[in-house]
């Protein structure tokens, strides 16, 4: 709830000019059954046609009064509730760009989707359906029930009992519909995460002939969610079906009280039907009202979920330094003739001032005795690393499935912090300079080329915003993406989303474009060249070469190929280096390195 009122907050004016509409509405409402018993008892009784034309008028007027208010706080209640809904889920997506891959996970994709979009959706009509139809009850009833007696004390009395059964009964069934409702939502969550599976995996579940299987999965999570659904309509339709029966009951007794009162002279016949109006309007409202309060609890889970994700503190927070910056480094153009080739390059910090002084080889990105573990592991992922990327130099990882090299780019990038030791970017330990400003200064190529939808250009101003068309085919031509030239629309080639019609080697290159637009420090290479064939890795890693001679490079493979002429190659065993050294030193020094060479140098496994 704290979450909803801090996003009302901003909102007073809206919510005050919402309520006075609705208030508007109710009086209007409430007035026109005491006129029109004025109308019957001293009009019609006495045939006085004139008082009763001024009193159609007048109801006529009160009857625009409450449209207009019922029309204009309907409109601001639906105003009101869009802000609602857009700032909160503003402020959920915000808070999940904020959140580590371990943060994320805590929460599952799925179960994040939900919370975004359908979560928020139940928030925002909720609160819509709340101010339309909740808030004007406690004054209907209110003014409604001091109407009554003011006619007649028993008629008031009676229309009080009535009133309040049917708020016990509207208790009953909201407490009754709340945790089902609370449940409905975890269904949601469940059926997210399948869905997403299911649709993600298609062709694994078709190769894997497990249609079946999944059509079972999909079925008891359907099954789940109607069942529930069909529980809660229940509640709904006995709710219904009871209060038209009470509302029915009530009239009658009314009438009927009514009808005796006036026998007995102690009431006058325009009376009963300004009585049994006020009940009709108050019992409407309260079954409107009693729809719209068994939707309160769900929208209170929902605001938790929300709430949960908001408040979540990122388990990765900003430093407050930068590290020293080099020439032609971080958006600025770095030529071949910009960049210093030989010997030392002088580095300033962003006024300018001397900061530093590092050598074409200096280091770019150093990892000191770094150890790592998940959060939710038992054991470290990765021990004891040490090794640094120099600038002007390739260096690559090479190990075996699982023993931690995509970890090591997760930490570069700091999408983990490390458990023990630290990463230094430029001499300055990563969890003392801001995510943005570590980030803008990598290029990374991850393991699963992932394109956004849109075109070609757009996925490469990804890399760099202001590029221009020269600049994108300069990266594309260094990518060896000449497949893009034989596309009718080129640049402007549309790409499906996550750039599944292209084929997976066309995806990494178009990835590795979009890499180079950006003129960074460290380009890291994660498996990125595993579905060239051998040609093009050769011919990739040469064009790549002048364009990243100012900046450090760091190659994650698999293939001895790609990584032969390194000026270092880091061996990982089980999250342990095992070797470090150029391929002649290893084949001679290292067992790990020498076996994985001479595999696949046989064509073995
Ligand atoms: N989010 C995670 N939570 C827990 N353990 C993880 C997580 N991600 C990876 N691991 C574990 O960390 C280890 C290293 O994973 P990593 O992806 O770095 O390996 P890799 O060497 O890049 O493997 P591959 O060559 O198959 O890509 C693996 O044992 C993996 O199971």
């Amino acid at each position: 709830m704290r979450l909803l009122l801090r996003t009302i907050k901003p909102y007073k004016a809206l919510v005050a000019a919402t309520l006075a509409a609705l208030l508007l509405d109710v009086a209007g409402t409430l007035y026109v059954p005491t006129m029109l018993a004025g109308m019957i008892n001293q009009g019609v009784t006495s045939g006085n046609t004139d008082f009763i034309i001024g009193q159609g008028l007048k109801m006529l007027v009160a009857c625009c009064c409450a449209s207009g208010g019922a029309l204009l706080g309907n409109y601001l209640c639906a105003r009101l509730a869009s802000y609602v809904g857009r700032d909160i889920r503003n402020a959920v997506y915000d808070a999940s760009l904020t959140y580590s891959g371990g943060d994320f996970e805590e929460f599952g994709t799925g179960s994040m989707i939900t919370r975004t979009l359908n979560d928020v959706n139940v928030i925002q009509q909720t609160v819509m359906l709340a101010a339309q139809a909740m808030l004007p009850v406690p004054i209907i009833c209110v003014m409604g029930t001091v109407l009554s007696f003011r006619v007649d004390a028993q008629m008031g009395a009676m229309m009080l009992a009535v009133v309040s059964v049917v708020m016990v009964f509207a208790v009953i069934a909201v407490r009754r519909a709340a945790p089902i409702f609370e449940k409905m939502q975890g269904f949601i969550d469940r059926m997210n995460v399948v869905l997403r599976e299911n649709i993600i995996g298609v062709r694994v579940i078709r190769a894997f002939g497990k249609e079946r299987h999944e059509e079972g999965r999909m079925g008891r999570v359907f099954t789940d969610y109607a069942d529930a659904a069909i529980k809660v309509n229940w509640i709904f339709a006995g709710v219904d079906c009871f209060s038209f029966c009470l509302m029915n009951i009530a009239e009658v007794l009314l009438m009927w009280l009514g009808g005796n009162r006036v026998g007995a002279h102690a009431m006058e016949i325009g009376n009963i039907s300004a009585v049994v109006e006020y009940a009709m309007l108050i019992m409407f409202y309260i079954m409107m009202a009693q729809f719209v309060a068994l939707m309160v609890p769900r929208a209170i889970v929902c605001l938790q979920r929300c709430a949960e994700v908001i408040e979540k503190k990122p388990s990765i927070l900003d430093g407050t330094g930068s590290a020293p910056l080099a020439p032609g480094s971080n958006g600025e153009a770095a030529t071949a003739g910009e960049a210093a080739v030989a010997g030392e390059v002088t580095v300033t910090d962003e006024d300018g001032a001397f900061n530093a002084s590092l050598s074409d080889t200096a280091p770019v990105a150093t990892f000191d005795h770094v150890s790592f573990r998940f959060p939710d592991a038992d054991e470290d992922t990765l021990h004891d690393i040490d090794f640094s990327c120099r600038r002007g130099q390739t260096t690559a990882i090479i190990g075996s499935t699982g023993s931690g090299k995509s970890t090591i780019a997760k930490m570069l990038l700091r999408l983990h912090d490390v458990t023990e030791g630290s990463v230094r970017f430029s001499g300055v330990d990563v969890r003392s300079m801001t995510q943005h400003d570590l980030r803008e200064r990598i290029a990374y190529v991850p393991q699963k080329a992932w394109l956004f939808s849109g075109t070609i250009a757009s996925n490469l101003r990804d890399g760099r915003a202001d590029a221009t068309e020269a600049e994108m085919r300069h990266a594309l031509d260094v990518a060896q993406s000449d497949f893009v030239w034989g596309l009718p629309e080129r640049l402007d080639a549309p790409v499906a989303q996550g750039g599944t019609n292209f084929s997976g080697g066309q995806r990494q290159r178009l990835a590795i474009a979009r890499a180079l637009m950006k003129h960074a420090d460290l380009y890291i290479f994660d498996d990125s060249f595993s579905a060239l064939d051998f040609k093009t890795d050769a011919a990739l890693r040469r064009a790549l070469k002048p364009e990243t001679r100012n900046a450090a490079v760091l190659i994650i493979a698999q293939r001895i190929n790609t990584i032969l002429h390194a000026d270092q190659i880091v061996v990982l065993k089980d999250g342990r280096i095992v070797g470090k050294g150029t391929h002649k030193e290893l084949m001679e020094g290292c067992e790990v390195y020498r076996e994985i060479a001479e595999s696949q140098m046989k064509g073995g496994e």
